[in-house]
């Protein structure tokens, strides 16, 4: 951080250049997952050894992984603008970056490969999802396609590589991912672009003079902040009207509903009136409530393959 202290140890240097504070939402995304697969069961010891091998793999290997290849990619850009970041302050080695990010992706999908022989599935569905993950990660951060440049592209991808991918972990782990589960989650991740586009109006003028073409800069931010508050409340709105429509989960969808008021409240006290003095007040308020309707839906869609499996069963009696 500018103008704090400059940590000098190469282990707390190794552990910041993950970024853990990024590691949450992967993490919190695997929980959804399991409790949409209907049978995780809380107290049992080995699922949740499972769960936390699987939290592991999403968020210290993974997303360690995409931090500190993002932060290698950015080294030059990060030597003018931040150069008290560890790779541009020359306080870790070029070497120590590239043997970081090589053991981070390898342990990440090995646990991701143990986890597939752990739960015993025929289709190494945890390494697929993982190299997935990982591709997404460098084509994100690193050229010739560094989807980060793209203000669509860019957020969409971090929306969905917070929210449906560790779902789908969590999801496949314990139970089968379906495709209309892939499609609800693919669409839930607009929600999650909603959320990285907040973070771009801090940067407007940087992102201008490097051409980045973040919502902002490419609209205007009068546009990009309707557009963003669009996409985080008609996404969930979709969502809570599939719960009580589409699944009959009438309970659960009217908690959603009840988590998307206060995001609005939020949006109209802090972030439309001024999203570029309160992107980071808004966020620290409204984000709680989007992270428990994700979490609504997860246990939604548990309880929904739990009744579904219990009338399967007695039919076959
Ligand atoms: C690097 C990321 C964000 C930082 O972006 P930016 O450069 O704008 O910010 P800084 O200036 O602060 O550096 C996150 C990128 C996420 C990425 C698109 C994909 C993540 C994939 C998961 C980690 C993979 C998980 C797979 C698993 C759950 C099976």
């Amino acid at each position: 951080m500018k103008g704090a202290a400059l940590e000098t140890d190469i282990w707390k240097i190794r552990v910041q250049l993950t970024k853990p504070v990024t590691w949450i939402p992967l993490i919190w995304g695997v929980a959804c997952g399991a409790a949409a697969s209907g049978n995780y069961v809380w107290n049992d010891p080995k699922d949740i050894a499972q769960l936390l091998a699987c939290m592991m793999m999403s968020g210290p290997f993974l997303t360690g992984y995409t931090q500190t290849i993002n932060d290698w990619y950015d080294r030059d850009i990060d030597a003018i603008n931040e150069p008290y970041r560890p790779i541009p302050s020359g306080r870790i080695s070029q070497q120590d970056v590239i043997i970081q990010i090589w053991a981070l992706l390898l342990g990440g999908l090995g646990i991701s490969y143990g986890l597939d022989v752990w739960a015993g599935h025929e289709f190494p569905i945890m390494l697929v999802l993982a190299v997935f993950g990982s591709f997404i990660s460098y084509i994100y951060s690193a050229p010739p396609l560094k989807l980060k440049q793209s203000g669509w592209a860019g957020n969409y991808a971090l929306g969905s590589s917070y929210i449906a991918l560790p779902w789908w972990a969590g999801q496949a782990l314990f139970g089968t991912l379906t495709p209309d589960v892939m499609v609800l989650t693919v669409a839930y991740s607009l929600a999650g672009l909603g959320i990285a586009i907040v973070n771009d109006f801090k940067s407007i003028e940087g992102d201008r003079q490097m051409g980045l073409q973040s919502l902002p800069v490419a609209f205007g931010v009068d546009t990009a902040k309707w557009i963003c508050v669009s996409t985080i409340d008609v996404t969930q709105l979709g969502v809570a009207a599939y719960l009580y429509w589409g699944l009959g989960e009438t309970t659960y969808a009217a908690v959603l509903l009840a988590l998307i008021l206060p995001q609005i409240f939020f949006q109209f006290k802090y972030f439309l009136p001024d999203p570029i003095a309160n992107d980071v007040k808004y966020q620290a308020s409204a984000q709680p409530f989007l992270v428990f309707g994700l979490l609504t839906t997860g246990l939604a869609i548990g309880h929904m393959n739990q009744v579904a499996a219990a009338a399967a069963s007695s039919g076959a009696l």
